[in-house]
């Protein structure tokens, strides 16, 4: 099934200008080239897997290659290099014998599953022995998948940062799934990469304004409902009713929307009023009668320190509504009173502002942030070191194992031969030089000649996602 494309989706363009010109320079008889894909470090210990099924289905699924395309890769080619580079030969050859399907297998670690740096997570391989050019060609392509990698690993640590206070200072987990909001739709690089990232969050979360990430998500892991949402105001609906009107804005939000949760900004003019008078005293039963109806509401402040702010904007909340105390000896707001932070918010501050919390007496049950440039943007092809390199090849007919080990940058050894993804008692090893335990590797064959072997759901990704801490306290 072709998936709707947007940009080019013609795959023979889909690679860098100097991989055009690769085909000339593997020694003679070259048959097969295996190539593998790892984390080779970075940010985080571990990586979270996950979108490789994206680009599978996006480019790679079924008769990719055509007439009119390889026609257009020529062209083009021709006009790019002033010289006849292009394989147009090789391209036919797939178009030919393989009915325009890719020769290629991909085997990969299960979408979702958390692996060690330094393992190999996917391998790719031509299975016809005329199209070794082939698997590198799709590096350019499969890297692509540092991104949703890395924002599932960055959002999934900031989960394990929350699950820890929850643990500590919250009657239960079950909020967790709620605590980190998508708002990073606007800083994202364009919609198709909110949609990615977007997605990639909502492997451990399921709150999201991304809305792309709830289309991408159907598309493309079958998850009819991926993130959910709530009423909120913005600055533009509380400030155009005028610095004296502010006290008439919240009312609105109020009653515009009695019951369920709305978040409603709070710091256009002067966060501490807003809260110590204006919600504190004046709305304070308009508040608790909504409380009645099932209403909560989602204090917003959105501008200063966030821990300073988070911790005055509780204290002023709880001096004017009453505080309990929790199983664990935390305050507690009312169950018609939140806060929301989603200003400044990445795993870094996350940390700063949950202990602040904790050392105040608070709750972390009491809040809920969004991120939106750290979540969606902030972050590189280097955060986790993702790499993609030759490790086999048969040439003449003779099996070779491949490597780089540059004496400028032992980091950058490659692994060697056939890999193997061996996971036993909980732990992953990466086995190579075709060494390791066929019965025992972790890698699963996801795609082969142009069609898609494993097609993962995104229930399957997020119980590979899940935190220990949760399944151990049976949150699930
Ligand atoms: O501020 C924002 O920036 C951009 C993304 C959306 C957004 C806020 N949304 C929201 C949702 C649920 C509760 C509170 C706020």
């Amino acid at each position: 099934m072709a998936y709707p494309a947007g940009g080019t989706d013609n795959i023979l363009l889909i690679t860098d200008s100097y991989k055009v010109t690769h085909h000339y320079q593997y020694p003679p008889n070259t048959t097969v080239v295996c190539s593998y894909f790892e984390s080779r470090g970075g940010k985080f210990p571990s990586t979270v897997f996950f979108g490789l099924q994206y680009i599978i289905k996006r480019f790679l699924e079924g008769p990719v290659v055509t007439k009119e395309k390889i026609e257009e890769a020529r062209d083009l080619y021709n006009a790019h290099f002033g010289h006849e580079y292009f394989n147009e030969e090789g391209w036919n050859y797939i178009l030919e014998n393989h009915d325009g399907k890719l020769p290629m297998r991909i085997k990969a670690v299960p979408e979702g599953s958390v692996v060690p740096y330094k393992n190999v997570l996917f391998t790719v391989e031509n299975t016809d022995p005329k199209c070794f050019w082939l698997t590198n060609y799709f590096e350019t392509l499969l890297v692509q998948t540092w991104y949703p990698m890395t924002v599932a690993t960055n959002s999934r640590s900031q989960k394990e940062v929350i699950a820890k206070y929850l643990d500590e200072t919250a009657d239960s987990m079950d909020g967790l799934g709620f605590k980190l909001h998508d708002f990073g739709f606007r800083g994202s690089t364009s919609v198709e990469s909110a949609g990615i990232g977007g997605t990639a969050h909502l492997v451990n979360f399921c709150g999201s304004d991304t809305i792309t990430a709830i289309t991408t998500a159907k598309r493309f892991y079958g998850c009819d409902m991926a993130g959910f949402s709530i009423p909120a105001a913005e600055h533009s609906t509380i400030t155009t009713w005028g610095r004296d009107g502010e006290k008439e804005a919240f009312i609105n939000m109020l009653t515009q929307f009695p019951n369920g949760p709305m978040a409603c900004v709070s710091d256009s003019y002067d966060i501490w009023n807003a809260c110590e008078n204006v919600w504190g005293k004046e709305l304070k039963d308009m508040i608790i009668t909504r409380g009645q109806n099932g209403g909560v509401l989602v204090v917003r402040p959105d501008s200063g320190d966030p821990a300073e702010v988070v911790i005055k904007v509780l204290n002023i909340l709880g001096n004017a509504f009453k505080t309990t105390e929790n199983s664990k000896g935390y305050k507690m707001l009312p169950p018609y009173l939140r806060v929301i932070q989603g200003d400044g918010i990445s795993y870094e501050s996350l940390g700063e502002i949950l202990e602040a919390m904790k050392s105040n007496g608070w709750s972390a049950d009491n809040i809920v942030f969004g991120s939106g440039g750290a979540l969606l943007q902030r972050m590189d092809r280097d955060t986790q070191k993702c790499a993609y390199k030759c490790s086999y090849a048969v040439i003449g007919g003779k099996e070779v194992n491949v490597y780089k080990n540059p004496i400028t940058d032992v980091g950058k050894k490659s692994k060697k031969g056939r890999l193997t993804l061996e996971y036993e008692n909980g732990k992953y090893t990466t086995v190579e030089e075709g060494k390791g335990n066929p019965t025992l590797d972790a890698l699963v064959t996801v795609f082969e000649n142009g069609k898609l072997l494993k097609d993962y759901t995104f229930a399957e990704v997020r119980e590979n996602a899940e935190l220990e801490l949760r399944m151990q306290s049976g949150a699930l």
